[in-house]
């Protein structure tokens, strides 16, 4: 089995997570450069693995030893990285958001369209959770009938100063967004921001929390609570209510514990731990995948559709208003 030699750009919080994943992980696959707008990250970084620190992304993407690429860098750069991966023909694995802007991800999806084959997989990890993989079964099976509400929750304990009001939707809500699109088998129309009473527990000029309410083409209503200072923990909750049942989203299995009166578990504190089982199971299936040149997983065009929703999102968080939201065809080449 041919071994895939991966460049990673980016080698932030994600990026080492990915790095560490990649190396004692995944089977078939090693991690042989990386590079970091902050050297000194990227050479610490690389020492521990014995790859090669490069000056820039785009040395790490012109290397003769990379067959495929991994970008963890910040949002704003991704596009940049995605297209030049996809001008060298090679495969790339980004991290979301594909790009900040939807105007951006259509150009990847084109660029990918020219190239003719598929490069691109976005990092939507939740499609790789089996929680959310089970409850994609009972929608498919239709053991509810025809879903018709949605009553999501996406809780971080704390946000960094850096973290600003849109980001609620272009940084966190944007995993329920692509979700609802993959449970469902159906597309956003329109969505729409309230904002109750702000936490004290927040940052100045952040807006937290925010209520997002999305509508699909077929008609079933989502509510997603976005709350990125609850303190308590990362929690991620989402029920779907059919016409016959309901499912949920169960939490990840942590030891119960009784004593002095009381029945009590755990409630993970991050990303990192909450999803290190679909990390996994995304990163060793992308690199098969890699392999044999047969990208299966969240695309360029899931990439695109999320981020027009995004987008629509934070324009209403600005108006407060109901904001129509429109994708161009699907093309044939995503199965459209
Ligand atoms: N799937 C998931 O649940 C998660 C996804 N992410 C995504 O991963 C990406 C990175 O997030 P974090 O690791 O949390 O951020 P981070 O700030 O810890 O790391 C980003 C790294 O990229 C580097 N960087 C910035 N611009 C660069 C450039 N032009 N070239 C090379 N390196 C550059 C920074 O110096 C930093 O080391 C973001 O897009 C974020 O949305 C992050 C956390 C969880
Ligand atoms: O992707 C992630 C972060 O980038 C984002 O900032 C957090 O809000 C999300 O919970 C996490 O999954």
């Amino acid at each position: 089995m041919r071994s895939v030699s991966v460049g990673v750009i980016g080698t932030g919080w994600i990026g080492q997570d990915h790095i560490r994943r990649i190396t004692e992980r995944v089977v078939g696959a090693r991690v042989v450069a990386v590079a970091d707008i902050d050297p000194e990250r990227a050479k610490q970084v690389a020492s521990d693995v014995e790859a090669r620190a490069l000056p820039t992304g785009q040395d790490v993407i012109d290397a003769p030893e990379v067959d495929a690429v991994v970008v963890t860098s910040w949002g704003p750069t991704h596009a940049e990285y995605v297209l030049a991966a996809i001008a060298a023909g090679k495969h790339v694995f980004c991290e979301k958001p594909l790009a900040t802007t939807a105007e951006d991800c259509l150009r990847i999806v084109e660029a990918e369209q020219v190239h003719g084959r598929r490069l691109v997989q976005v990092g939507f990890m939740r499609r790789y959770d089996a929680g959310y993989r089970q409850l994609k079964q009972v929608i498919d099976a239709g053991d509810i009938g025809t879903p018709l509400m949605m009553h999501c929750a996406h809780r971080n304990p704390t946000v960094p100063e850096g973290y600003h009001s849109a980001m609620a939707a272009q940084d966190t809500a944007i995993h329920e967004i692509d979700t609802v699109r993959w449970l469902l088998d159906d597309e956003i129309v329109s969505a729409q921001v309230l904002t109750p009473r702000s936490t004290s527990n927040k940052f100045e000029h952040l807006t937290d929390p925010q209520f997002m309410l999305f509508e699909m083409a077929g008609g079933a209503r989502i509510d997603l609570e976005v709350f990125v200072n609850c303190q308590y923990g990362y929690d991620i909750r989402c029920e779907t209510v059919g016409e016959t049942g309901a499912v949920s989203l169960p939490d990840p299995a942590q030891v119960w514990l009784r004593d002095a009166g009381q029945v009590r578990t755990g409630v993970y504190q991050d990303w990192k731990d909450r999803f290190a089982e679909a990390f996994d199971v995304e990163l060793a299936e992308w690199v098969r995948a890699v392999r044999d040149d047969a990208l299966t997983g969240p695309s360029a065009w899931d990439g695109y559709a999320a981020s027009v929703i995004s987008d629509a999102t934070v324009e209403s968080l600005r108006t407060g208003g109901v904001v129509n939201t429109q994708l161009k065809d699907r093309p044939e080449f995503y199965g459209g």
